[in-house]
């Protein structure tokens, strides 16, 4: 490795065998801006101490896929994280520990995972984001615009389509985009929020925000943001169609946090939207 190879910042990928997990390695290991440093898995898995470019079925990568993260994240700079809620609050307070920026595509977040979130956000810098797209970050700011300037003749409806084993719904680019949608509403999103409709759910709520999930097949992430009139409907749409714009968003999250003050930040920041 040549010395100004030595001084990209090193990155550790968590999950690494997942859908997200392989793309990441792809990656960061293509980049001339970082250093893949660590790749971690689950005690017990299959791919422990097997070279992860191998264990990918592709060329030795020359990283040992290893279960030990305070290890791996001593020697890293930034951790990109896109596992499972208890896995990601336990990988926080090891990068808050060694300091290293730690980026978070994990979904399914409930309000103690952002608890826990917050207090390592004391002591190095989280930037977190339900979709680490440019699309879907700029159709977050377009659903804002639109919000503000409709009222509520207008009905927000935020419609996601996923692969089969997605297991957290409404997606979370959903909840940003519903959030979004509130502020620009000025209202409260868990006071609007209408998600998972059965039944004889009675009419439609002035106001109201819904979500609706679709899982099937191998669906990269589609998101539809519905504002539906009376003789009219806008619909805001992104459709992704490959996982790279994730794992290439993230890879940009990591870089742009070295040397930021400790804190959480979202993918708006990184972007500058
Ligand atoms: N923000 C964004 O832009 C995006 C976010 N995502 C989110 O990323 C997450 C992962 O998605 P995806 O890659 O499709 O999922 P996968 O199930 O393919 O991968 C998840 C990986 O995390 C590992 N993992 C889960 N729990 C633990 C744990 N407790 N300790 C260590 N490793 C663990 C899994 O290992 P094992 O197989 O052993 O369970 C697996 O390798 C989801 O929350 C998804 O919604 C996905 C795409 C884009
Ligand atoms: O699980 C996925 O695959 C995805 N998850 C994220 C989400 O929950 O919105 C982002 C993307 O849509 C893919």
């Amino acid at each position: 490795m040549s010395e100004t190879t030595m001084t990209l910042p090193g990155i550790v990928i968590t999950g690494a065998s997942g859908r997200m997990g392989q793309m990441l390695v792809r990656t960061v290991s293509a980049s001339n801006q970082a250093r893949l440093v660590a790749c971690l898995e689950r005690p017990g898995h299959a791919w422990i101490g097997q070279d992860v470019g191998i264990a990918m079925g592709g060329p030795v990568l020359g990283v040992t896929v290893s279960d030990d993260p305070l290890e791996a994240f001593s020697k890293a700079q930034a951790v990109i994280d896109f596992t499972a809620p208890q896995a990601t609050v336990e990988f926080a307070a090891l990068a808050a520990q060694a300091r290293a920026v730690h980026v978070i595509g994990t979904t399914g977040l409930e309000a103690a995972h952002l608890a826990r979130l917050s207090a390592a956000a004391r002591h190095a810098v989280i930037v977190r984001a339900g979709n680490m797209s440019l699309g879907v970050n700029l159709l977050v700011q377009l659903t804002r615009k639109v919000a503000e300037a409709l009222d509520a003749d207008f009905d927000i409806e935020v419609v996601e389509a996923h692969h089969r084993h997605k297991v957290d719904a409404p997606s979370g680019t959903a909840l940003m985009l519903g959030e979004a949608a509130a502020a620009g509403r000025g209202v409260n999103l868990a006071e609007v929020s209408d998600s998972g409709r059965d039944g004889i759910t009675g009419a439609r709520g002035r106001g109201r925000i819904g979500f609706a999930a679709i899982r099937g097949g191998d669906i990269v992430g589609e998101h539809d943001v519905i504002f539906a009139g009376e003789g009219e409907r806008i619909v805001l749409r992104h459709v992704a169609t490959d996982r790279t714009i994730f794992a290439r968003g993230a890879l940009r999250a990591a870089l742009w946090g070295q040397d930021r003050e400790p804190g959480e930040y979202s993918m708006a920041d990184v972007l500058g939207l």
